[in-house]
């Protein structure tokens, strides 16, 4: 079912912003009416920085993610110069903009946040994906205030069928060989604990001036949580924050856990939730 696009199949509106490579505008399909946002890069960048073959995967695991709050990816084509990615349009823009316009989020916005995450991580690891750059600047805000992951830096795990045909080498790996490859999910549980940090507070746990202060900080896992924050939240946080991978508080215990549940709106927002019939 998938079209032929082209550049001549929108209408391009404004530009919504840039990144590392290209530019991202907003669009609506001539066709359906749709807007969705338009990320142009150009090849000769990509040659440049040599990310055209990461880029491709990115593509490719991308297209077949279904999540609500995944940013989806519908398609792309490519001109003489250009390539272009047919993405969702969030209609309330840059997670890290409005962090930085409010300085801090409540635990009402946060933990609802914190908990569309998880559930977005979670999909992410049951498909042998894992995230490993989650930060302010990779999420955006839907029409509805929900997150959206929209990075395309993914790495892919080593995927379960890949396992089978090398079972012969598996065979003799140590423990921790095959245990590093769980660890590696477990990075975006810590990423998350930074995340939840910095929503709460408005700097993310371990920022220093100098690099080398921060990795000293990171390692010894020397977390200072201010006194405004809520006891909930920085049990929640000093759950994520744990320098052993394994002692890290499972995803799917995030929705259950006291700081999501006490903030849990009785029912979803206004905008997204029940309609009356009348
Ligand atoms: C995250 C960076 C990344 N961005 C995407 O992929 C992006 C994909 C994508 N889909 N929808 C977007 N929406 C916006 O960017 C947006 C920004 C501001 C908006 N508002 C301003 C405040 N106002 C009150 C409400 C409306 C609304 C939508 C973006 S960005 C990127 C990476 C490389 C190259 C370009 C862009």
């Amino acid at each position: 079912a998938h079209r032929q696009y082209s550049l001549d199949s929108f209408e391009i509106g404004r530009k919504l912003g840039k990144g590392k490579f290209g530019k991202v505008y907003c669009a609506r399909d001539k066709a359906t009416g749709y807007v969705c946002a338009l990320k142009v890069m150009e090849k000769k960048e990509l040659i440049h920085f040599k990310v055209e073959k990461q880029f491709r995967r990115e593509i490719e695991i991308q297209s077949n993610l279904r999540h609500p709050n995944i940013l989806r990816l519908y398609g792309h084509f490519h001109d003489s110069s250009r390539v272009f990615l047919i993405l969702e349009y969030a209609g309330q823009g840059e997670m890290f903009k409005v962090l930085r316009k409010k300085g801090r989020f409540n635990d009402i916005l946060a933990s609802q946040y914190i908990c569309q995450i998880a559930s977005a991580l979670s999909y992410l690891h049951k498909k042998h994906i894992i995230h490993r750059d989650l930060k302010p600047e990779n999420l955006l805000i839907g029409l509805d205030g929900e997150v959206k992951l929209s990075d395309f830096g993914w790495s892919v795990h080593t995927p379960s069928s890949r396992r089978t045909t090398m079972c012969g080498t598996l065979d003799y790996l140590p423990p921790e060989m095959v245990e590093a490859k769980d660890h590696d999910y477990k990075v975006d549980l810590w990423a998350l604990g930074v995340l939840t940090y910095e929503f709460l507070v408005g700097n993310p746990p371990f920022e220093e001036p100098a690099h080398k202060a921060t990795y000293k900080r990171i390692s010894k896992v020397d977390l200072k949580i201010p006194p405004f924050v809520s006891v909930e939240a920085a049990d929640l946080i000093r759950r994520l924050l744990q320098h052993q991978p394994e002692r890290r508080y499972p995803l799917d215990q995030i929705p259950d856990h006291p700081w999501i549940v006490k903030n849990r709106p009785l029912w979803p927002s206004s905008s997204g939730g029940q309609r009356r019939s009348s």
